[in-house]
């Protein structure tokens, strides 16, 4: 196979010299002559002053390329763009043409740095608008409003406890009503769409509460806003950032996006109003005494944050955020299939909780944290198959010059490969052999019991980011895994509908999703091996 990602940065000299020639242009070719003066100098321009020159550039081969041919091979082979740029460069910085930007891609030495660095100098909430395609996909809201981001540090996290029955209760019900009764016959599934359905109701439940988590017009909402901004994101970045808002007028997913975000609006409004009304008649305690995060948001909310519609946008953000949980969920029972050897250690883990702790009804934050197998799989699972291959995004709003004197310019869009990073040999010892518990047996080693969890970030494991800015939303993203796993491993048995396949991820640009369409099979275990409720 070819190189497709050639670092013509590194390769600057041939193309820096200039072609001479002394013979007249005939009339007749001076329409083409022009066009392709005007071709040079775009991508003259393009080269000097949109690339940096100082970094190598992987993923072009040639520095005259059409930027969306550039655009296009990250899309098609991102993974193999940043490995290739992660190989050659290792501890230098290198770059990649994505919609909009040349993207620095930082070596893991700089994580410290990055993390130092204070929002108004290098601001991940820019780069996360810039990444989603923000001010094409309604989610610019993130620029000029962070109260879902304190609301999961400040009210969502640490009362982690108070939320899991009702998660519980939640998934029980949807497991009653969307999954075969069968222990006989073998039913087909789309994991995709059944785990996007229990994500989205387990979450509903504690985004709105009881009263509204099972609206029909909610729950299409929130998973289907979320698909259409994905694929705006994914069509939009293919094109330069000029051509972005005309663009939007022929992207289907884009208007319905938008049409989605209404409805929300439409559906959440009255409901904030109520709940406003209630508050003010002296009403405080939370309809059926569990508080939900709209409740704690309109709690904390400032004067200025408390505009009913911006609240419902926000609403509306979380069920995004939260569908990256579907994504590990759905890699978790692939990878469980894959590797079916794992499944009775970690079925036998959950028996002894239920021994220890009682039934699983009764079980609180501490029961979660100790299945230390289930959570080690997970950590696995996600090295192997990461949502996105990218993070620790920044945009550079004022020059920044790191320790060892290496200078960010302002502008420039800074990230790091954490897939790349995490499968170094260094970071992971024998990272092509998929261990189950290898994060299991790190936590038996003294003073480490605590560690290499899911949640918890470390400095070459950079899934959640690190530091202050790192996603507020892990912690409630792991015990909502393993709340929808747990009853699942337990109370069905799976297999993969064409033997020995694994469904194919699809990929695109930096992203990794497990395709809608496939599926496999299961059906129901035997009561006396189900789970004790
Ligand atoms: C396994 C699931 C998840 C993964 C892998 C993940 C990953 C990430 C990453 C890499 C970031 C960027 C951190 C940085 O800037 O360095 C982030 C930000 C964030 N995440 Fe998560 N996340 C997950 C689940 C969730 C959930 C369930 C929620 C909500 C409850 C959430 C809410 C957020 C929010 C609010 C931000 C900040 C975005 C902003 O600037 O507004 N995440 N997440």
């Amino acid at each position: 196979m070819g190189n497709t990602t050639e670092p013509w940065g590194l390769l600057r000299e041939p193309y820096s010299e200039s072609v001479k020639g002394n013979g007249s242009i005939p009339w007749s070719l001076t329409g083409p002559v022009v066009l392709l003066g005007a071709y040079c100098l775009l991508f003259t321009w393009s080269i000097l002053f949109d690339c940096n020159l100082k970094f190598p550039v992987f993923g072009v081969k040639s520095p005259w390329e059409p930027v969306t041919v550039s655009y296009f091979r990250f899309f098609r082979s991102g993974e193999t763009v940043l490995q290739e740029g992660y190989r050659a460069c290792r501890d230098k910085v290198f770059q990649f043409r994505r919609a909009g930007t040349n993207m620095l891609v930082l070596p893991p030495q700089y994580v410290d740095d990055i993390r130092k660095l204070p929002s108004h100098v290098a601001n991940p909430t820019v780069a996360h608008v810039h990444n989603l395609m923000g001010s094409s996909t309604n989610m610019d809201i993130i620029l000029h409003n962070n109260l879902h981001f304190r609301t999961i540090q400040l009210k969502l996290t640490p009362n982690l406890s108070a939320v899991i029955q009702p998660m519980q209760d939640e998934l029980n019900f949807a497991i009653e009503h969307g999954l075969t009764k069968s222990e006989d016959e073998w039913v087909t599934i789309k994991p995709y769409h059944t785990v996007a359905d229990f994500v989205a109701r387990v979450s509903a439940r504690i985004f709105l509460g009881k009263s509204m988590c099972r609206n029909p017009e909610w729950l299409e909402v929130s998973t289907q806003f979320t698909e259409n901004v994905f694929i705006s994101l994914v069509v939009l970045r293919l094109f330069p950032m000029w051509t972005h808002g005309l663009l939007n007028w022929f992207i289907p997913s884009s208007y319905k996006g938008s049409a989605y975000l209404r409805k929300a609006k439409k559906l959440l409004v009255p409901e904030i109003l109520r709940r406003r009304e209630r508050n003010s008649q002296g009403v405080n305690k939370p309809e059926g005494n569990n508080p939900d995060f709209l409740s704690w948001m309109m709690e904390i909310a400032t004067p200025e944050e408390s505009d009913p519609i911006t609240l419902a946008h926000l609403e509306v953000v979380m069920s995004l955020a939260s569908n990256t949980s579907q994504m590990n969920a759905v890699q978790v029972l692939y990878d469980l299939l894959a590797y079916p050897e794992y499944l009775e250690p970690i079925r036998e883990e959950i028996c002894s909780m239920v021994n220890e702790v009682g039934p699983w009804m009764s079980w609180g934050k501490l029961a979660f944290s100790k299945l230390q197998k289930l959570d080690s799989f997970m950590r696995e699972s996600q090295r192997f198959n990461p949502p996105t291959l990218l993070s620790m995004h920044r945009v550079i709003l004022e020059e920044a010059v790191l320790s060892d004197g290496l200078v960010l310019p302002k502008g420039a869009h800074i990230s790091m490969a954490v897939n790349a990073i995490q499968n170094d040999p260094e970071v992971t010892p024998k990272p092509k052999i998929f261990d189950g518990l290898r994060y299991y047996k790190l936590r038996q080693r003294e003073d480490e019991a605590n560690f290499h969890q899911f949640s918890s970030t470390q400095d070459r494991i950079l899934h959640f980011g690190y530091g202050a800015n790192a996603c507020p939303g892990r912690f409630f993203a792991s015990l909502e895994i393993k709340i929808i796993l747990v009853p699942l491993l337990m109370d069905y048995e799976f297999k993969l509908k064409h033997r020995d396949q694994r469904p194919k991820n699809l990929h695109a640009h930096e992203f990794i999703y497990t395709s809608p369409d496939a599926e496999i099979l299961m059906r129901r275990r035997p009561a006396s091996e189900r789970l004790e409720l």
